[in-house]
């Protein structure tokens, strides 16, 4: 059986986590998303005026896959979108042959512009793969009977290298019980139900349930209902909702309160320090909130910023899928 560990880079101001992976003959660093579930890359498929600064996937060591397509567009209306091939991928020294490699033939700027990044490795669900007209697998899903365990870990951290393990769970990299609670895989994304939270020294998260969400480690911040953020930016000094600068925006000065919120039995905190996320500008005055309110859509979005605080666990050794969280 199979099972082996890779590890989680943080980009600039842990924007993203990119992780060294093998396909084909090329070395390429990817952002592993379980917001989405294609795995695509860079390529020598790519328009020149597009990749310069990635490390491209060579196809000459894959096997195209006759008219398969792909074509993504993310939550952030970032996309890309090419051609697909088969070829051996492995990450942390866990093989999958045959994996489905997407080719972009065409990427937005915001990945044209993040060189840190040659691509995604999607850890969402099959079930909301791209490719037609036959849909593929995920990589977790391409292995998943080969490991030991059908289950990977996230172990990311604030600034510094975590990990993504896979067929183990490494019980050295979490303090305290894994509290698990079920997911509703319905929309192809680790979805659950968060409860109630509390901010500050308060730590009992008795406020009102925060309610369906999805652990998202492709997604940069922690976006929960415009209510819940209000309430936590009214014990800021200075905090003010900006749509200029697109969400809550405070002095830096400010020590912010931790957030806490209710996942199944347990009760999960995320650092004031994890919150204040980065000065919106070079005279770092003004800084820019790692919690905000979701723009009206109906599902919280879990992104690093929580997921860094805690160790999680993305589970499908059961007929149904659940998530485990525990501090780290
Ligand atoms: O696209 C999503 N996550 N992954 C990525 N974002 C930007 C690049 C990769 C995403 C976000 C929120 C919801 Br709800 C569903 C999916």
């Amino acid at each position: 059986a199979q099972e082996g560990s890779v590890a989680a880079n943080p980009q600039a101001e842990d924007e993203a986590y990119v992780c060294p992976v093998t396909a084909g003959s090329s070395q390429l660093n990817l952002d592993f998303d379980t917001g989405s579930a294609d795995l695509w890359v860079f390529a020598t498929d790519t328009p020149s005026s597009e990749s310069q600064g990635h490390n491209l996937y060579d196809t000459s060591s894959g096997q195209q896959i006759d008219g398969a397509t792909w074509d993504i567009t993310y939550q952030d209306q970032s996309g890309s979108k090419g051609v697909v091939f088969s070829d051996t991928v492995v990450v942390g020294g866990v093989t999958a042959t045959s994996q489905a490699v997407e080719a972009a033939t065409s990427v937005s700027t915001q990945f044209v512009q993040n060189t840190g990044s040659d691509g995604l490795l999607g850890l969402a669900f099959s079930s909301i793969n791209t490719v037609q007209p036959q849909q593929q697998t995920t990589f977790f899903d391409t292995v998943a009977d080969s490991l030991a365990a059908k289950l990977f870990t996230a172990d990311l951290k604030k600034g510094e290298a975590g990990s993504y393990d896979f067929g183990y769970i490494d019980d050295s990299k979490h303090t305290g019980d894994i509290t698990y609670v079920d997911v509703d895989n319905s929309q192809g994304f680790w979805g659950f139900t968060a409860g109630g939270y509390s901010v500050g020294d308060d730590t009992s998260a008795g406020g009102d349930s925060i309610g369906s969400a999805i652990a998202d480690t492709g997604t940069t911040l922690l976006y929960v209902p415009s209510s819940v953020a209000s309430a936590y930016y009214q014990n800021v000094d200075g905090a003010e909702n900006d749509s200029s600068q697109g969400g809550y925006v405070f002095p830096c000065s400010n020590t912010l309160p931790d957030f806490h919120v209710a996942i199944g039995s347990g009760v999960f905190t995320v650092p004031g320090s994890y919150i204040n996320y980065a000065p919106t500008d070079s005279s770092g005055s003004t800084c820019f909130g790692g919690l905000q309110g979701g723009d009206g859509q109906s599902l919280s979005i879990f992104g690093d910023i929580f997921l860094k605080a805690h160790f999680v666990v993305f589970d499908q050794t059961q007929d149904s899928p659940r998530l485990g969280f525990a501090p780290q």
